[in-house]
């Protein structure tokens, strides 16, 4: 049997424990050995990150470094054109062959617009989604349609993410997380602690490059 493979991509400006913590605690909750986190480099539904791609690498790196659980994959690093999350798991379905399982793993807001993302039917041909949640987002879709869609394609049992290759949306139980990189950004920028919500390896590296910097007026 194939080991289901876990995909965690963001934009991650910076990385902080709303990340981390949900996708350690889904890890033990389903079995997952390993997770790739993925950053992007252009992000196609937003603007340009304040910190570069290199910086967004190292502060991941920072994260991650005492975390066995984790791994980095910089292929969207590579690429230049969008970060198109259709066109990396084309590429990731390639590699890993037909019958493994592989997952993309997202927050409860990137599920409701998931519907607006590039090609979002051929994501679910190569992959599950799993879902962690987040405070603050309904888990029910905007549009009925996409509601019915969701329900199509909806599993309450984990152990379809190891049986089957792609096509489930797994709603996972994990805790909720308050944290987001724009508030951290914003305070940050006013000049407010942020200790309890990213590792300390990288607050000192935002501090050191002069990320986020706080505005003078
Ligand atoms: N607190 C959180 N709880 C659960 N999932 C989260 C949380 N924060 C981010 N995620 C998920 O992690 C992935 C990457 O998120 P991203 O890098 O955009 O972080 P963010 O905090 O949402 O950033 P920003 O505030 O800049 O939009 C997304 O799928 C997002 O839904
Ligand atoms: O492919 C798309 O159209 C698409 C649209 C929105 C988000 N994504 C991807 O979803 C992941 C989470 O996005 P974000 O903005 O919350 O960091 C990240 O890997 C993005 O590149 C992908």
């Amino acid at each position: 049997m194939h080991r289901l493979q876990a995909l965690f991509g963001g934009t991650f400006d910076p990385v902080h424990y709303g990340h981390l913590k949900p996708v350690e605690i889904l890890a033990n909750q389903i079995g997952l050995q390993c997770v790739t986190i993925m950053p992007n480099n252009v992000p196609p539904h937003r603007p340009q990150p304040d910190a570069s791609s290199t910086q967004r690498k190292h502060m991941l790196e920072l994260a991650i470094a005492d975390k066995p659980l984790f791994r980095l994959d910089e292929r969207e690093l590579r690429r230049d054109s969008p970060s198109y999350t259709a066109q990396t798991l084309q590429e990731w379905r390639v590699e890993q062959g037909p019958e493994t399982p592989l997952a993309f793993i997202i927050g409860q807001d990137s599920l409701l617009t998931f519907p607006s993302w590039h090609q979002y039917h051929t994501i679910l041909e190569n992959s599950h989604l799993i879902v962690c949640r987040r405070p603050g987002y309904p888990l029910t879709m905007r549009e009925e349609q996409h509601q019915q869609w969701l329900e199509q394609h909806l599993t309450y049992q984990s152990e379809d993410l190891h049986s089957l290759p792609a096509g489930k949306i797994y709603l996972a139980e994990t805790p909720w997380f308050d944290i987001s990189a724009t508030l951290i950004r914003q305070r940050l920028q006013q000049g407010l602690p942020c200790d309890e919500m990213l590792p300390t390896a990288v607050l000192r590296y935002i501090q050191q490059q002069g990320l986020y910097q706080k505005s003078d007026n």
